[in-house]
């Protein structure tokens, strides 16, 4: 049996731990708040992240850090983008010293600009070929719930990618890998952004030929984007790109889009945050990839729009980024 650590217990790393559990490993997951850790281990629940889900007996929980790594081949990290060099910090003292770590999480560094598998990189004084990172179609509830579901688990070492693959997979999840981690995770963060602007559309009550208008311009912009950062063109038609800019855009479920509809309702940027009681990454990546766009001169309407309108210098019902051109003759539509 493989020992596995995951460390933040919110709503995607809980789930991700009853992915690795369901799949046959042994689980510790790390809680900062010793009251969630002790609800996870006596009572097999998270009920504040995943109500209604009972985890599997092989999974635990502490809210000591070097108790939930000792012994991890692999350790998973799941806490908010934000957050992550601080955590990684406070945690480098047991850290330990071969495992693959595994990024869960969608965001770009405010500042650094930095991917989460480069923060982790930096932060931990570990070569990239440790760091992994896991993208897709994921909404955590529906894969608490056991709805059958596929991912990407990708690392320059593609050995690493497989060894964590083959532990992240179960009868209801399915991890294929790839060496891209550049559009891997860049598909991760821009669908958020796609997702916000979604939200907005929603909240306003315009319909799907908006919706469709702005997710097909998205999946260009985000092509665009990271293309022009390295990354592959095909990893953004796949389950880390297209797949979750669907399912992203589509859900209820998904925290960027309920963001972007209550900004799309009228509710200014602090009412949003005041009333999530989620992460939603998107807000805090605007600001950092619209500066790796701005240095690049690559065009993003979307994520300006939605930047516009957080700001509220725009009225949400005049988001349309897909309207935005600037010549005055008829164009190629561009697919990247
Ligand atoms: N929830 C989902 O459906 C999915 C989330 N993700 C990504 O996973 C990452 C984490 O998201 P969620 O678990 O959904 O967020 P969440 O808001 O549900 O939970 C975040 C967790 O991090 C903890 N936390 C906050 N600040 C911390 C700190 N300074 N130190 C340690 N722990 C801290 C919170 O207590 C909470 O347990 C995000 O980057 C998100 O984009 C990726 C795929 C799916
Ligand atoms: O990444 C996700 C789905 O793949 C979760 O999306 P939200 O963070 O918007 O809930």
């Amino acid at each position: 049996m493989v020992d596995v650590a995951v460390l933040g217990a919110g709503s995607w790393g809980t789930t991700f731990g009853k992915v690795l559990a369901d799949g046959g490993a042994r689980v510790t997951m790390w809680a900062r708040r010793p009251e969630a850790a002790r609800e996870i281990a006596e009572s097999r629940r998270n009920t504040r992240y995943l109500p209604g889900i009972t985890l599997p007996a092989t999974l635990t929980a502490t809210a000591d850090a070097a108790e939930a790594v000792a012994g991890a081949e692999q350790v998973y990290l799941a806490v908010p983008s934000q957050q992550l060099r601080a955590t990684l910090a406070s945690l480098l003292p047991v850290l330990p010293p071969d495992a693959p770590l595994v990024s869960l999480m969608k965001g770009v560094e405010a500042g650094t600009r930095l991917r989460m598998s480069e923060v982790i990189a930096e932060a931990a004084g570990v070569p990239a070929s440790r760091v992994a990172v896991v993208s897709g179609p994921n909404l955590a509830l529906e894969i608490a719930q056991e709805h059958p579901t596929a991912a990407v688990v990708s690392c320059v070492d593609i050995e690493v990618a497989k060894a964590v693959a083959r532990v992240a997979r179960n009868d209801y999840f399915h991890s294929f890998v790839n060496d891209d981690v550049i559009g891997t995770e860049f598909g991760g963060v821009l669908k958020n952004l796609v997702a916000v602007a979604i939200g907005i559309v929603d909240g306003v009550g315009y319909g799907e030929n908006t919706k469709a208008s702005i997710i097909t311009r998205g999946l260009a912009e985000l092509t665009a984007f990271a293309v022009a950062h390295g990354a592959q063109r095909e990893t953004m038609q796949g389950l880390a790109g297209l797949g979750d800019l669907i399912a992203t855009c589509s859900s209820p479920l998904s925290r960027n889009f309920t963001a972007g509809r209550l900004l799309g309702l009228g509710y200014s940027r602090q009412d949003v945050v005041a009333r999530m009681n989620q992460v939603a990454e998107g807000l805090s990546s605007i600001a950092p990839v619209a500066e790796l766009a701005a240095a690049r001169g690559i065009p993003m309407p979307i994520l300006e729009q939605v930047r516009l309108v957080i700001d509220e210098a725009m009225d949400p019902r005049d988001i349309a980024p897909h309207l935005t051109t600037d010549d005055a003759e008829p164009t190629l539509e561009m697919l990247s």
